[in-house]
């Protein structure tokens, strides 16, 4: 019923991203890597990202940088309190959109891969919002990027299960929990800080809507996952005393590729809809919106060739990638946010029906079927 996001307020565009990396870790003399991350960002897709991580916080946690030295205690204090404070910046946009009382707001489902507390983000997001003492609360920690396309899977059910319910969903992920220096043998850095960004996005998701406060943006037809059998080493991820190690293997891509047919096929089948789609790849796929995690552009790349989707079917997720990088769980909140966006500006008869793929550990594969309101 409504989209907010929000992002730090301080940002580096991708061209000077690789001098800023490796003069603030002390990292020039790597010669080599430096060359690799500029051809890393060179091909990335990305014009900038934001940071909650500036200098001058480095510069008071110089530990930030390097990977042997613990850490960990540091970076989860310092989320402890900007987790709640970016996602309350996108929660608040998205409430207000909505149009009711924040004490209307009966459930609060909270991601985030940028925290291990408790009390966690969702009592303090639940406090600097004001919602009600009875919000009933779940809190999701280390989803990956599929976690913010799984708590909306989470809140639809929510919504569906709990008469008048209106479910508050919010994503903030930080960088900084996984920010580290680069280092020889580990390339999993340079693309890890080559790509992602900080952002958070809300939702607020109900069923019935009282018209006419609330305006529906998409009505979400089913919402499913799949576990790629055999793939558990593609994306993986540890808290370390170092902050979060995090692994992406290079065949992501191609994986991708060449299981969205099947995963968006298994989805729209069961409701029936009338898209004639050739799961082989031909242009049947054109007939929906696709609001896809701009993951990486070779991802995007994957999927469009395998899909042979015409140009522009992707520009809302590019754009996103282009403007902020891979935030994680949050990106698909500004990949919808966007789309709805393009849709008022003029390309309101846009297709009727769409889907949000979203990937992460497991390898899973969120998958919801969308029909824009106004379309
Ligand atoms: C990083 C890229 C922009 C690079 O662009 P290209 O692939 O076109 O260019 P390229 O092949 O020349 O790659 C540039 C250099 O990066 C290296 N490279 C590419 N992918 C790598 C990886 N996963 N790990 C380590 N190195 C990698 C290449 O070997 C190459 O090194 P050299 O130049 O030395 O030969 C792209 O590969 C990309 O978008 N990858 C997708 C990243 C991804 O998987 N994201 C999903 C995140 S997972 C997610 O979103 C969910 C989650 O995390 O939970």
């Amino acid at each position: 019923m409504a989209i907010g996001t929000a992002n730090p307020a301080s940002w580096v565009t991708q061209e000077e991203y690789v001098d800023w990396y490796f003069r603030v870790t002390n990292s020039e003399h790597l010669a080599d890597l430096k060359a690799k991350m500029k051809r890393i960002c060179d091909k990335s897709g990305i014009k900038k990202r934001h940071f909650h991580l500036t200098e001058e916080l480095l510069a008071d946690h110089p530990d930030f940088a390097g990977r042997a030295q613990p850490s960990l205690d540091a970076r989860l204090d310092v989320a402890a309190a900007a987790v709640p404070e970016l996602a309350a910046a996108a929660a608040r946009k998205a409430i207000a959109e909505w149009g009711r009382p924040a004490g209307d707001i009966t459930h609060l489902v909270v991601t985030t891969n940028s925290g291990g507390h408790v009390v966690g983000a969702d009592v303090r997001l639940a406090r600097l919002l004001g919602l009600r003492p009875t919000v009933r609360r779940t809190l999701l920690y280390l989803g990956g990027c599929s976690a913010g396309s799984g708590a909306l899977r989470l809140a639809k059910d929510l919504a569906e299960n709990t008469p008048g319910a209106r479910v508050l969903v919010a994503c903030a992920e930080l960088n900084l929990i996984a920010f580290r220096g680069p280092e020889d043998g580990c390339l999993d850095t340079l693309i890890l800080q080559g790509i992602f960004g900080d952002g958070a996005g809300a939702a607020v998701v109900g069923a019935d809507p009282v018209v006419p406060v609330e305006r529906p943006i998409f009505y979400m037809a089913s919402a499913s996952q799949t576990t790629i059998p055999g793939t558990e080493h593609a994306i993986t991820g540890q808290l370390r005393k170092g902050g979060l190690d995090y692994h992406i293997a290079h065949e992501m891509p191609s994986l991708v590729g060449e299981h969205i047919a099947h995963c968006v096929a298994d989805a729209l089948a069961p409701l029936g809809i009338g898209i004639d789609v050739d799961v082989d790849g031909g242009g049947g796929w054109n007939g929906l919106f696709w609001a896809v995690h701009p993951g990486g552009r070779a991802i995007l790349d994957s999927v469009e060739a395998r899909l042979a989707l015409a140009p522009g079917k992707l520009a809302a997720s590019r754009r996103v990638l282009g403007e902020f990088g891979n935030m994680a769980g949050a990106t698909v909140f500004f990949v919808l946010d966007e789309l709805r966006r393009a849709r008022g500006e003029g390309e309101r008869r846009g297709c009727e029906w769409g889907v949000a793929v979203a990937f992460g550990p497991g390898v899973t594969v969120e998958t919801m079927v969308l029909r824009a309101v106004h379309f």
